[in-house]
């Protein structure tokens, strides 16, 4: 299994008061934003901020990526030299169209690392693919460089570059969520469902967020605390998913012993695919930390 990485809560690198709060809600990955989340004026300044604090914050274990602007803006090399000095190991690269975008990235990390003494390919990238040319190239991008741990969707940019409403449906979505789920499970490398932008309507984020489940993503981006506690309930295994896993998993140990094939559990046939999902439950769930 790759990291836990069920919630990526975003918060604007421009609000101190907030981002020193965000290890309180134990998302497991926090997004500190220096793109579309700060203001033009405030780039500047909230990168110095944002710099300040992850040398000073203790995050415990919560992995923490920075969404710099994209390199093609007049921020995003800064952006990039400045937080890996800082103490950054994960970029977000925003707007990701094609591998040539991810293996430029890849190029200037590894002259940055070399210029801190930090070991070459250590900074990690997760993609986030946010236009139709980007969904299309979404295999090339997540294979581009080993340095990618995860694509990730963002329908807000997807949606206004293909030029149609974003609906409660999500029926216009449906292509790119798959597809981009698709090509993360070839690459191994996780895939993160988009963020939810109405805070106020949980119903409707828990039907989306459940929606991803299903589909196959990891986990989802969050741009509200309320948000962090819902997608850990939906993307951590339950009592009764584990229970059942586990008697799979013991069953078939059995059988093994007893050199018997296939067998049923619960009146269910188990084979080989039930038992590997039924390790992957199991995985989740210890990694979760809701099984030891
Ligand atoms: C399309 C995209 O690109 S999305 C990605 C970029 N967007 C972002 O990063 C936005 C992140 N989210 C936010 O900035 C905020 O949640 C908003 C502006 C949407 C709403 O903020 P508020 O109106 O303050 O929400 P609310 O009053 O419910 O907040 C409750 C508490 O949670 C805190 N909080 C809210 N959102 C966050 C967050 N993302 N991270 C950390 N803390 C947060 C607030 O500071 C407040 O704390 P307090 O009780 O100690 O005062
Ligand atoms: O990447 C995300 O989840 C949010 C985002 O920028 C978008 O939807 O355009
Ligand atoms: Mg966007």
């Amino acid at each position: 299994m790759n990291k836990l990485r069920r919630t990526m809560l975003f918060c604007p690198a421009s609000e101190p008061k907030m981002f020193y709060n965000t290890p309180v809600y134990n998302p497991d990955c926090i997004i500190f934003d220096l793109e579309d989340a700060v203001a033009y004026a405030e780039k500047d300044s909230a990168r110095d901020l944002l710099c300040e604090a992850v040398k000073t914050l203790d995050f415990k274990d919560i992995e923490i990526f920075v969404r710099i602007n994209p390199l093609y803006t007049t921020f995003g090399e800064t952006d990039v030299r400045e937080v890996v000095k800082a103490g950054v190991r994960n970029i977000r690269l925003p707007m990701c169209e094609t591998a040539e975008d991810v293996k430029k990235l890849e190029v200037l990390l590894a002259e940055v690392e070399k210029e801190n003494n930090i070991e070459v390919g250590t900074v990690k990238i997760q993609c986030a693919i946010e236009t139709p040319k980007g969904v299309l190239n979404a295999l090339a991008i997540a294979t581009a460089s080993p340095r990618v741990v995860a694509i990730s969707f963002g329908a807000e940019d997807y949606t206004r570059t293909l030029g149609v409403d974003r609906t409660k449906t999500a029926k216009e979505l449906t292509h790119a969520r798959s597809y981009i789920v698709l090509a993360a499970s070839v690459a191994n490398v996780d895939a993160i469902d988009t963020v939810w932008a109405d805070v106020s309507d949980i119903e409707g984020f828990r039907a989306e967020a459940q929606e991803a489940k299903i589909l196959g993503f990891s986990g989802k981006s969050c741009i509200h605390p309320a948000q962090v506690k819902e997608v850990h309930k939906i993307f951590t295994p339950s009592s009764e998913e584990i229970e059942k896993s586990l008697r799979i998993i013991s069953a078939a140990k059995e059988a093994e012993e007893k050199g018997v094939g296939v067998i049923t559990v619960d009146g269910k046939m188990v084979d080989v695919p039930v038992i590997q999902k039924a390790e992957r439950i199991v995985d989740l769930a210890k990694a979760a930390k809701v099984l030891k």
